[in-house]
């Protein structure tokens, strides 16, 4: 486990403020296949907070005040992707963290939430999209539920535009979960205009009951910082997934 330094160009080393931010550490695993890691890691410094690289085959999380799963092709997505991801050391200390009272916060993104479904800290599956190809596009998503640790800074009903670059995209599960999903207010985000892979119901991404486990095909992580996310909007419309978790740690700690 290393702790990456801070580049400093979001955050003003004098401001108390930001210094407070700056403490929150949130870790960054990665899988051998793993592709988005840095972008996540770039995320998590752009929203203040400090990264911390996870190895999965670290045997502890450290002091992390939350975990990002990124995206990638983890072990090659052998089998069936995520299906040996779930298997490693570390995600043995996810589960344990985000399903104890201190409900760890975690984000998998793309192949993140893959290896989130196969650890069954979310239900259903990921299956090939629904037209048997690999799809790169910016999309829009409609937040559903603002009242996760990665949502709170997005107002119900917002649109955000970021990218989506997957093969496997493709959301199923029984009628009685997804039934149940809607109930509870678990769709965190739906497909706005396009459904891309055949996903049940348009989800786009969901969360576990207590809201501090979310996972979602597209990649917020991509859009970050004007000039390299999507054309359409801001290209920073991903951003506030890392600035409701900081929010969310630095409050509890306060
Ligand atoms: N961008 C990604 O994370 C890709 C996810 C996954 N391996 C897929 O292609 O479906």
């Amino acid at each position: 486990m290393t702790e990456l330094p801070l580049i400093g160009e979001a955050i003003a080393a004098d401001a108390p403020a930001a210094r407070r931010l700056a403490g929150a550490k949130i870790g960054v695993v990665t899988f051998p296949g793993t592709l988005d890691d840095r972008d996540a890691v770039r995320a998590v410094r752009l929203a203040g907070a400090t990264p911390v690289a996870l190895w999965h085959a670290d045997t502890t999380l450290g002091d992390v005040d939350a975990v990002v799963i990124p995206g990638g092709f983890s072990y090659g997505d052998y089998l069936r992707a995520g299906a040996i991801s779930r298997f490693a050391p570390l995600m043995a200390k996810i589960i344990d963290a985000a399903n104890s009272d201190a409900r760890l916060p975690v984000l998998g993104i793309c192949n993140g939430f893959q290896i989130l479904t196969e650890s069954h800290l979310l239900p259903g599956s990921m299956i090939k999209n629904d037209h048997l190809k690999f799809m790169c596009r910016d999309q829009v998503l409609r937040v559903e539920n603002n009242a996760t640790d990665w949502t709170r800074d997005y107002a119900v009903g917002r649109e955000i535009t970021v990218p989506l670059k997957n093969q496997d995209g493709q959301y199923i599960a029984d009628e009685k979960t997804l039934d149940a999903l809607e109930a509870e207010g678990r769709v965190v985000f739906r497909y706005v205009g396009f459904n891309p892979n055949g996903s049940r119901r348009d989800i786009a991404g969901i969360s576990n009951a207590a809201g501090n486990v979310v996972g979602l095909m597209p990649h917020p992580e991509h859009a970050v910082e004007a000039g390299f996310g999507p054309e359409n909007g801001s290209g920073t419309e991903g951003l506030g997934f890392f600035t409701s978790v900081l929010n969310k740690i630095v409050g509890d700690n306060k």
